[in-house]
């Protein structure tokens, strides 16, 4: 079953010089649920826009996208907000944590505007998500007293709050040392593992080398697709897919 599936979809932007730019065309894209998809794909081949199209924060121009067997392409600007709060996440650079509130609130906030759970809930699950991503000593902090990659953390705990059925990231890790960008990643493999489905770009092939699948964009449109299939983290085998993925992705003169 496809959590996710993507139809004939382009989106082209006016520029404003008169000259519009299409910058996805026409992508045919299926996520199955629980599945752990990464995206890769030189600078400028629609990446961030695809994510931005498919989860409705931008508009697309033609296609459908078909979110848990619902169109979302016609839905209102407020019903697409109230998707995405209740069942997506998102852990965009662009996304910034807000600078008044600490981080616990920060993590809260979008649940408390969700309103599906009770705030006493609410504040269990913020407790239980930052323990897990050890930042529970960081709780009151503000967030210009932590570094990147505990902000990162706290940006995955507010991603997952309100258990979204699907995640998406870009460059999740692009901002951190290598040792802070593993940590991520293992944090996200346990999300994934739990159940919830992962998309996200990357530039980093250690990255999307723990994805189940890797998609290759080029210029607009998905060119190619490279299966990995699930992580093994007990045989250790990331190094050996990471070469297999390397390998690939230079053939694509990646
Ligand atoms: N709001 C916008 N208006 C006009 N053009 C845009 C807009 N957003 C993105 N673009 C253009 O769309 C193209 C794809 O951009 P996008 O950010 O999706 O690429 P990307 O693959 O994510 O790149 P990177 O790896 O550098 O993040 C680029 O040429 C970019 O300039």
């Amino acid at each position: 079953m496809f959590i996710l599936e993507t139809k004939g979809l382009n989106k082209t932007f006016e520029t404003g010089q008169g000259t519009p730019q299409t910058v996805l065309k026409d992508v045919h894209l299926q996520v199955s649920k629980g599945e752990f998809v990464a995206i890769m794909g030189p600078s400028g081949s629609g990446k961030s826009t695809l994510l931005y199209t498919i989860s409705g924060m931008d508009r697309m121009t033609s296609g459908s996208v078909i979110f848990k067997g619902q169109d979302i392409s016609g839905l209102s600007e407020r019903e697409l907000a109230v998707l995405r709060l209740n069942q997506m996440g998102f852990i965009f650079q662009q996304m910034h944590l807000l600078k008044n509130l600490n981080i616990r609130d920060n993590i809260i906030l979008s649940a408390y505007q969700a309103k599906i759970v009770n705030r006493r809930t609410i504040n269990k699950r913020a407790a239980e998500l930052m323990k897990k991503t050890g930042i529970s000593a960081l709780a009151e902090r503000d967030i210009t007293q932590v570094s990147g990659g505990q902000l990162q953390r706290a940006a995955i705990c507010r991603s997952i709050i309100n258990e979204p059925d699907i995640l998406f990231g870009d460059e999740p890790t692009g901002a951190l040392n290598s040792k802070a960008a593993s940590e991520i990643m293992e944090i996200l493999i346990d999300i994934n593992q739990a159940g919830t489905t992962i998309l996200l770009a990357t530039h980093d092939a250690k990255v999307a080398a723990q994805a189940e699948r890797v998609l290759y964009m080029l210029d607009g449109s998905i060119t190619s697709e490279h299966r990995l299939g699930k992580l093994n983290r007990i045989n250790g085998d990331l190094k050996e897919r990471e070469e297999k993925l390397s390998a690939w992705l230079f053939q694509l003169g990646f």
